[in-house]
């Protein structure tokens, strides 16, 4: 089945969707592990493909591929969180995850662009979709941001009881780490009090339910607080749901990061901006703080200067 004047990557990925789809389960195994590999392999290399394009039997393609992708990250995730709790420190053991690197090198990426864009040490973050095996928040907590407090949001009580099982051992960790069993969208005043708020990429599993995510966050999050997303850039995109800086309603982008090495997902941080009242006017922008905030005073904001934004592609390995 091959989308007309598609390309050899297209069909490709179509054709590893169909195995996929036929799988009877996708917990680790080795079918599993070799068609996710081989469908990560085909659509790492930089292409500059823009899935938007392509015709509407490859959109639904797409959409159900990410889909299976995020069930099979979710399953192995839990897969190896339980084995790391049978560990008595399972955080020195947590190389035993194949893709532990990658977090290695992504959370390395990730605190880069934040430390570029701002110069505050955050003092709580929230990391949205933490999952059963939280690595984000492990490795930004014990090799970048060692003061900080994570505050870990996952939609399933079972992610939540395992990953707190993987740090209850540590003093440390066992102390900064907190988990909160909630759907996001209904998180709303706690919202306010984060520094800096991560959506994991797997948390709306398309655009537009990533969208009214961060339209959710873009709500309560507090003016000056930073945003750190993760989208997907080429053929990534079939593993990962994409967000352009124009979806980022309520915040400036400040920078986009297209990784082309194993790092997988794209890279966005914005600023929250002072809530709008009223449209801008004559180029100038007149913002007023929610009433409840202590300073309901009018900011004037000019747009113009907002769009600071840096798209930075890696450069060729
Ligand atoms: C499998 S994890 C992947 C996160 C990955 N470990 C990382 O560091 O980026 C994604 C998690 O997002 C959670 N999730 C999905 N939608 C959510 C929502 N609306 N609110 C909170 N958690 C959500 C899922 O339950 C899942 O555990």
């Amino acid at each position: 089945m091959v989308c007309p004047n598609s390309n050899p990557l297209v069909e490709k990925v179509c054709e590893l969707y169909e195995q996929i789809s036929r799988l009877e389960n996708l917990s680790p195994s080795k079918d599993v592990n070799i068609l996710f590999t081989d469908l990560v392999h085909t659509c790492m290399p930089p292409n500059p493909i823009d899935v938007s394009k392509l015709c509407q039997k490859i959109q639904q393609i797409r959409s159900h591929l990410i889909k299976l992708c995020g069930q099979a990250e979710g399953l192995l995730e839990s897969h190896f969180s339980k084995i790391l709790a049978s560990y008595e420190n399972p955080l020195q053991h947590l190389h035993i995850f194949p893709y532990f690197d990658n977090y290695i090198k992504l959370s390395l990426l990730e605190y880069n662009i934040f430390t570029k864009n701002t110069t505050n040490i955050p003092k709580k973050i929230a990391f949205i979709g933490s999952g059963p095996l939280p690595l984000t928040s492990l490795v930004l907590a014990t090799k970048h941001l060692t003061t900080t407090y994570f505050h870990n949001y996952d939609i399933d009580v079972d992610a939540n009881s395992m990953a707190a099982a993987l740090v209850a051992a540590d003093p440390d960790l066992s102390s900064r780490m907190t988990f909160h069993t909630a759907d996001i969208m209904d998180v709303t005043c706690a919202l306010k009090d984060y520094d800096v708020v991560f959506l994991a990429a797997l948390v709306g599993m398309d655009k537009e339910d990533k969208v009214k995510v961060v339209d959710h966050l873009a709500k309560y999050m507090s003016p000056g607080a930073t945003l750190m997303l993760r989208s997907a850039h080429g053929a990534r995109a079939f593993l990962y749901p994409v967000l352009d800086p124009r979806d980022l309603r309520g915040f400036e982008v400040l920078s986009v990061y297209h990784p082309t090495d194993e790092v997988i997902n794209s890279v966005i941080i914005a600023r929250k901006l002072p809530v709008p009242c009223v449209q801008p006017l004559d180029g100038l922008g007149a913002y007023v703080l929610p009433s409840k905030c202590a300073c309901a005073e009018i900011h004037a904001f000019n747009p113009l200067n907002k769009m600071n934004l840096v798209e930075e592609f890696a450069l060729e390995e």
